[in-house]
Parts: structure tokens; C-alpha cells; sequence
């Protein structure tokens, strides 16, 4: 692997899946690097995932981290590609050897989508009603919240999913609010999931470029999409995840916001404005059928320059996992991991 010499620089080539939303998602970057540079040639290099073949089994029981992403960073290292586009909440923890995430963007809506043709919210469904989801994070705290609903598998590209709820399979579903209002399907959104009835995926509603750690040019010429804040909230969320060792299939929640003062009083809406220095994380792990939720969080001052803030945020990430494991976050994870044993 090396630098893509300048020359070459005339043409990058987009590794990309090819669900509709992931094709947006590498159009949008696609739209803003030509904004800034129009006299470069980009192509979307479309791959299909191993994620993307196996639609019939619940993602945690599949196994392996990156179903997502493994075959975009193949294309990284032929060198077929510059850049791979990744909804961050796909992305492995821990990135293969050589290989960076050059650039967290700007954070979107990071909440849960409430999507039903019959239904305002999840408070008015009625007893036993079923919702489908396929992760574990949405359905422990779901049953958390609601104990009496049924959790029945959904799996799928976003409009694949919307097909069986419109089908008559479910009486509602959850999706990603980030996914459905990229794709223009907002009006299907019947209401967001209060982030404390819901707390997020770790990196959910923010896009993220990966490239090769050594390839100066590409990541000078993407520097500009980079958002520092962001960046320093998705750490953090990242950290918690990587010290429990979970991917984004596995029933582990983590939210960290930037603001003004040190509240930690649980709050029904999402913070996303990026104001103040204060960061407060806060993170959860819960058992499948939601008769455990494990809760844990933790604010501190971020100080110093860029690169000391995101230490801390690191530091914060690995704080805010120790209380959960300190609380048999372990045990929960492990039987998960490890269902054999
Ligand atoms: N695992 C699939 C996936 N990966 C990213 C998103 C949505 C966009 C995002 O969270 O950035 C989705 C769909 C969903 O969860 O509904």
C-alpha cells in the first residue's frame, strides 16, 4: 500500500455497498468532493457484503465483526479503491492494519425511527403487538420499556424492510431515523424513540470515510468533509464499544453529546448541536429479553488541543465501559460471544 501519487489524484475511485442507501450515502460524499474540487473524476466502485447476501438469520447469531465492511477494505488494499463510505455504526472497532478512518462527517439524527401504518408511537400499541427489529439493542431496551411486545426478526435493506411492515407482518418497526431521511422516506417516520427509551447504536447517524493510513494525498484532499466535534462524540462511543469488545450487532448502546453544562438527567430529546466543552457519554447493555438494562455514564471537561481532547474522550469511553462491566455488562456479553460455552 502506498500514498496515490498526485497524478493520479485526477480520479478517485468510491468503494461502496450497494443498497440504496449506501449508494446515497457514497453519492453524498461523491457531491461534496466534487464541490470542492470539480475538476476530479470520481467512480463508485459497487461491491456486495457477505451483510448484504445473508438476509434470513438475526445479525448477532451470523457472526464476525464487518459484515459490512471487510469486502470495501479488500478493495482499499487491491488499491481498486480510494475510499470505502461507511455508515459508522457498521464499522468494526478495531480497523484492519494500514488501513484509517480519515474522516468522521458532521453527525445526522442519531435516534431510532418509530415506523407504523397504524400506529402514532410506541406508547399506543396495544398489548402483545409485534415489532420488528434484528438488533439486540433495540429490542432489550424495547422489551425494557414495553415488556409485553413482541420482538420478531426483521432483516433487510431499508426498503425491504418497510415492504414487510407494509405486508401486514408487524404492527410496527424500528429503523434508523439517519437512514430513513437520507433516503427520502421520511414521511414514513411516525416519531423519533426518545434517546432514553432508546439510546443509540454507537456511531449511529454519522457517515465516516475509511482509506489507507498512509495515503497522504487522499487524506489531505478529504480533510475539508472532517468534523472535529463529531469526531470527538463518535470516540468516545467507539472506545466504550472497543473496551466491551462488541461490534454494532450486539445489545450494547452508547451516546455521548457535546454541551454548555454538566446535566445528566435523563432527557427525552437529542442534543446534536455540538455547543460547550462539557462531554457526557452515556452507555447501556441489556439482555436480550430486556429483564436486565445495565446503565452506566459519566461527563468530564474536555481541555487542550484537538488531539488531547480526543484522549480524553477516549479515556471517557473506556470509564463509562469499566462501570458497565464492573455491573455484569461481562456475563450478559459473554453469552452473546460465546453461546456454546
Ligand atoms: N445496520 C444497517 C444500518 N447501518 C446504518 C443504518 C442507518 C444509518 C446510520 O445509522 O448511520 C442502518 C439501517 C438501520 O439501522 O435502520
Amino acid at each position: 500500500m502506498s500514498t496515490t501519487p498526485l497524478s493520479d489524484l485526477l480520479t478517485l475511485n468510491i468503494a461502496t455497498r450497494q443498497s440504496p442507501l449506501a449508494l446515497w450515502q457514497a453519492e453524498h460524499i461523491r457531491d461534496r468532493l466534487l464541490k470542492l474540487y470539480p475538476e476530479l473524476t470520481i467512480n463508485l466502485l459497487k461491491i456486495v457484503t457477505k451483510g448484504d447476501k445473508i438476509l434470513d438469520t438475526p445479525l448477532a447469531k451470523i457472526g464476525g465483526k464487518g459484515l459490512f465492511v471487510k469486502e470495501l477494505e479488500q478493495a482499499l488494499y487491491d488499491g481498486q479503491a480510494d475510499i470505502a463510505v461507511h455508515s459508522l455504526k457498521d464499522v468494526p472497532m478495531q480497523l484492519p492494519e494500514g488501513l484509517t478512518l480519515g474522516v468522521y462527517c458532521k453527525r445526522e439524527a442519531p435516534t431510532d425511527a418509530f415506523v407504523s401504518n397504524t400506529y402514532d408511537s410506541i406508547d399506543e400499541l396495544p398489548e402483545g403487538a409485534i415489532v420488528g427489529t434484528a438488533s439486540l439493542r433495540r429490542q432489550c431496551q424495547i422489551k425494557a420499556y414495553r415488556p409485553d411486545l413482541q420482538i420478531k426478526t426483521l432483516r433487510g435493506n431499508v426498503g425491504t424492510r418497510l415492504g414487510k411492515l407494509d405486508a401486514g407482518d408487524y404492527d410496527a418497526i424500528i429503523l434508523a431515523t439517519s437512514g430513513l431521511q437520507r433516503i427520502e422516506l421520511d414521511e414514513r417516520i411516525r416519531g423519533e424513540l426518545a434517546i432514553d427509551t432508546c439510546l443509540p447504536a454507537v456511531g449511529q447517524g454519522a457517515l465516516a470515510i475509511e482509506c489507507r493510513q498512509d495515503d497522504t494525498n487522499v487524506l489531505e484532499l478529504l480533510a475539508p468533509l472532517n468534523d472535529d466535534k463529531a469526531r470527538i462524540r463518535l470516540i468516545a462511543e467507539r472506545a466504550l464499544n472497543r473496551h466491551l469488545e462488541g461490534g454494532c450487532q450486539v445489545p450494547i448502546a452508547a451516546y455521548a453529546v457535546l454541551q454548555t453544562d454538566e446535566a445528566t438527567e435523563a432527557t427525552t430529546v437529542y442534543d446534536n448541536n455540538d455547543n460547550g466543552s462539557h462531554l457526557w457519554l452515556r452507555g447501556r447493555v441489556g439482555q436480550a429479553d430486556g429483564s436486565k438494562l445495565l446503565k452506566a455514564e459519566k461527563c468530564i471537561v474536555l481541555t487542550g488541543s484537538q488531539a488531547e481532547k480526543e484522549a480524553q474522550a477516549n479515556q471517557l469511553g473506556i470509564d463509562v465501559a469499566k462501570k458497565l462491566l464492573a455491573d455484569g455488562a461481562g456475563a450478559i456479553l459473554s453469552a452473546i460471544y460465546h453461546p456454546e460455552s
